[in-house]
């Protein structure tokens, strides 16, 4: 059954990338990895929860053979503004020391959660470290954090949708969208 924004009643504000979009992106971001990891053992982390639906496409989208693992942390609780202080909710069941990581993230934000696992991963000696994420937000930006690939970048906003969650509603639907300030309450 297809989701428009009208289904989710007055919650949305606005459809900011339709399914359609994240689809295109996600080849075309995966025609490089695939570029950059060939030959190589390559394992993908996806991030906890809010990057379930951009691991599941990202993998299926690339060629290149990949083992998944899974990190939980979480820095933003049941609000909309990151605290900053990352917690390790799961931890990865891989050994990365010598292993060709790549990051994969739904969002980057304050970039504090990135920047925090870029130095956790970083200090188990991986043969390389690298990130993958859909959104990003420059303007929010509290950290500079070299990353590879970026699917979009986006206002300063709060997002919900593919993944991302408000209070742990929304993030079944396809696309990415804005909610109407009421639901948070601006
Ligand atoms: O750049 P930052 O400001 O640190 O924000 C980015 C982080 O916030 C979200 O996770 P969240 O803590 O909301 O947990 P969740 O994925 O389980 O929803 C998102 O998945 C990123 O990991
Ligand atoms: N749902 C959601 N989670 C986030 N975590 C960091 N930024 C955001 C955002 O804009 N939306």
């Amino acid at each position: 059954m297809r989701v428009d924004a009208k289904d989710m009643g007055a919650d949305l504000e606005k459809v900011l990338i339709t399914k359609e979009e994240i689809d295109a992106k996600l080849a075309e971001l995966a025609a490089k990895i695939d570029a950059e990891y060939t030959g190589k053992d390559l394992l993908i982390v996806g991030v906890l929860k809010g990057a379930v639906m951009v691991m599941a496409d990202l993998a299926r989208a690339l060629s290149t053979p990949v083992t998944m693992d899974w990190m939980a942390v979480s820095s933003y609780g049941a609000g909309t503004q990151s605290s900053g202080v990352v917690r390790i909710l799961k931890d990865l069941d891989t050994d990365i020391k010598g292993r060709h990581v790549l990051i994969v993230e739904d969002i980057i934000d304050s970039g504090l959660t990135l920047s925090w696992l870029l130095s956790n991963l970083g200090s188990r000696e991986p043969a390389s470290l690298k990130v993958c994420t859909l959104l990003r937000k420059p303007e929010a930006a509290k950290v500079a954090i070299d990353v590879e690939w970026v699917g979009f970048d986006i206002p300063n906003e709060f997002v919900v949708g593919y993944g991302l969650d408000y209070a742990e509603k929304y993030r079944n639907l396809p696309f990415v969208g804005t909610l109407a300030p009421h639901v948070y309450g601006g």
